[in-house]
This record gives structure tokens, sequence and C-alpha cells, in this order.
């Protein structure tokens, strides 16, 4: 009888660990996210709520510090590298034509974005006027506010009130290819909020925009308002099936913890687990890899890090993130059965000292764990879809068209 086989895929969501080889193109030559905040934490300057140089045993354990110095050619700073390594470790690179979560979970699944999003670019009068007219007379809204480039934080402080009095939902968007509505969650309803996304996302037809994002929020003026956990994302489907699709389409189980089944616009998932903030998805990731049988891949999206701290950039919240991260590892860790293979993964970066607010174009960590796994080095892959390719050959799916499997590197016996 052959053992069971599970993958527990984990997205530390914009947890990059250096610029990537590209960077330039997206004026990011020199972001580096896990390198800033360490530098920070060492010199004493991320002491709000911890203390002290970055300290992440057990991913350093899985060879962290180690995939980082193979992009950046140092350890990040202060930070202990004495330690056994007990995972196969590589820095990745991304081909994908973004630096946005679909792209880079789409990459790790197989399917890299190599056509060209739609991006909306102006930062002022952001959206065209004729699909601006449309939104608003299919909802029948009072007209809109916004209309720009925004912090999603930012933007509810100086244009939520009006809101509320108005009853014109705010719309925004970033560097990437999204447009963003944002609306208070009693005043104008969560109801109205997501039907007006799915109304935008029907009228956004041609424009080739990757989501949609409903973005609720709280609250009685511009000093309390805060976003609530029901954001909700419409992505447009992956353009081929993903090793997660695959996997379900030949007797497997595909766990969504989070909000990797909205990033894959639910193709390919066979179980979804809604949970908010790192311990409720943390806890989440460790009751379905309890229950998790034969042929599963169970993924959860940690979106805190890149939502509350890369994008805010507070480098002291990310960095006590990691370490509550880095704390719980363990008790992941010992579940894993004989033949299982944890990974963990990010999906592009979101550097907390860089300029503006939007994500990176970095190397992502591809650490992974497993009993039978083989400890060491997997180079640096050039591509995030040698995770998928890898889980192709490890479920024995039919081969990926992007990615190389690195299954023979560590797990040489079954390959
Ligand atoms: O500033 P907020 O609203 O968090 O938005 C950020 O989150 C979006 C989706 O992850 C990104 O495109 C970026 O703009
Ligand atoms: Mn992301
Ligand atoms: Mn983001």
């Amino acid at each position: 009888m052959t053992a069971k086989k599970r993958a527990f895929v984990l997205v530390l969501d914009s947890f990059g660990i250096g610029a990537a080889p590209d960077a330039d193109k997206f004026g990011d030559t020199g972001s580096d996210t896990l390198g800033h905040i360490a530098e920070l934490c060492a010199a004493g300057k991320a002491e709000n709520g911890r203390q002290g140089p970055l300290h992440l045993p057990n991913l350093a354990s899985l060879g962290l510090l180690h995939a980082a110095k193979a992009c950046t050619g140092h350890f990040p700073e202060g930070m202990s590298t004495d330690v056994a390594i007990t995972g196969a470790y590589a820095p990745a690179c991304e081909i994908s034509s973004g630096k946005d979560t679909p792209s880079g979970h789409w990459e790790m699944a197989g399917v890299p974005v190599l056509f060209d999003w739609g991006y909306f670019t102006e930062k002022e009068n952001t959206f065209p006027p004729e699909l601006l007219e449309k939104i608003i007379a299919a909802m029948d809204l009072p007209g809109i506010l916004g209309n720009c480039h925004a912090s999603g934080t930012e933007i509810i402080a100086r244009l939520g009130e009006e809101h509320m009095r108005t009853g014109k939902p705010i719309l925004y968007t970033s560097a990437d290819s999204v447009l963003q509505i944002a609306c208070h969650e009693e005043s104008f309803g969560l109801d109205s909020l997501l039907k007006l996304c799915e109304v935008s996302r029907e009228l956004l037809e041609g424009y080739n925009i990757g989501r949609v994002i409903a973005r609720p929020f709280t609250g009685t003026n511009s000093s309390d308002f805060e976003r609530t956990g029901n954001r909700r994302d419409y992505s447009l489907s992956p353009p081929s099936p993903t090793v997660l699709v695959k996997l379900a389409n030949d007797e497997g189980e595909v766990v969504s913890i989070g909000k990797i089944a909205d990033i894959y616009a639910h193709q390919g998932i066979t179980k979804k687990i809604k949970a908010t903030g790192l311990e409720a998805l943390f806890d989440a990731t460790l009751e379905e890899v309890r229950q998790a049988g034969d042929r599963t891949i169970v993924m959860t999206n940690f979106v805190d890090f890149d939502m509350h701290y890369g994008h805010r950039r507070d480098v002291t919240g990310y960095a006590e993130a990691l370490e509550y991260f880095d704390r719980r590892l363990p008790e992941l860790l010992v579940l894993l059965e004989k033949d299982d293979i944890l990974i963990l993964t990010a999906d592009h970066g979101c550097d907390p000292t860089w300029h503006g607010s939007d994500h990176t174009r970095e190397h992502v960590p591809v650490l992974i764990y497993g009993p039978n796994v083989k400890p060491g080095s997997l180079g640096v892959r050039e591509t995030f879809a040698d995770i998928g390719q890898t889980l192709a050959a490890y479920f024995d799916l039919p081969a990926m068209d992007h990615g190389t499997s690195f299954l023979p590197d560590i797990m040489p016996e079954t390959a």
C-alpha cells in the first residue's frame, strides 16, 4: 500500500526576500522586505510591542536566511544563522508580468500570467468616464468618490464621512490591476457593496482588470473607521488549469483557507474555510492538516503581512507578525506525516520601508519541509511555477506547461 500524499502550501502574503532581477522595471531596485525589516530590528528601530533583532529561529532552520543570502549575497542583519538546516530552500523569481496577488498565486500553481493586465494608470481622474457612468447608472448611485490611486486606510479616513453623508461609494486603485470599492458596512450595507462589486466586475469586461475588491468598513467618523474581515475579491479566472484544478479533477481535495478561493476565482477548490487574522488562519490550517486525507492540498493565504503591515509601511507590525508566525510553526511541523510536503512561500514583496504603499518586485522564499524531505539548497528557482510543477509530479498529475519540478531533489527515492 502506498503512503498518503498530502501537500500544505502556506503563503505569507508579501514576504519578499530581496529585489528580483527585473526589479528595475517596477522601480523596485534595492527593495527587500525581509532584509529591511531585519535591518531596522537590528538597529533597535522596531521596538513597539517587540524588541531587538528579528527572531525567526524556526523559519531560519527551514532555510529562510540561506535563501535570502542566495539572492542578496548576505544574511539579513542581526539574525542568528547558527542553526541546523532541516528544510530544502531556495529563492524564486517571478516570470508573470505583474507583481500582484493573483499573478503570484497563479504562477505558484503552475500558471504564470504572461499577458499584460489592464491598469488604471492616472493618479487622479483614474477611471474612464464611460465606465463610471455605466456603474452609476446600473446601481442608481448619486455619484462616486475617490476616482484616484490611494492607500485603502488613508482614503476611508479622508472620504469616509462624505461617503456616509452622500451614499456615494469610494472607488480607488493602486499600481495593481484592481478596482477597489470601499463602503460603510451599515450605512451603505454589505450586500449593496457586494452587489456593486459584482455589477462592476461585469462592466469591466474588456478592460482586463485582474480584480474588483470589496472593502467594507465600520466606525462613526474619520478617527475610528476600520476595515472589516468581510473583504471580498472578485478575480478573473486563471487562463489555464492550475495544479489545484488538475488535482480536484483527479479525485483530490483542495482546501482553501482564507483568501485562496477568491484568488483562484473558486477554480479547483473543493472546500472553503473562512478565517480572519493570523491566529485564526493558523488555527484553521492546523485543523485542516489534522483532517486531511490522501491526495489533498491545503492552501492558506496569510494576508495580514501584506494588508496590515506591508501596504501600511509598518515595520514593527510586520516584524511582530513574522515572529508570531515563527513561534507557531512547530505546532504544524509535528503534525506532518511520513510523505507530507510543507511549502512556505510568498506571492510578491511589499517592503514596509519602501516609498509609496504598493507591492515590490522581489524574490520569494520557497521553503520545503517534511519527514522525508531532503534538506539543502535548491539553487535559485527561475519561476514560482516550479512549485506547481513539483506538486503535479508529487500527485502524479499531467505536467504543467511551466516550471521545473524539484521533487527529484527533495524526495530522490520517489521521483
Ligand atoms: O491599500 P489597500 O486598500 O490595502 O490596497 C492594497 O491591496 C490591494 C490588493 O491586495 C493592492 O492592490 C493594494 O492597493
Ligand atoms: Mn498578495
Ligand atoms: Mn497587497
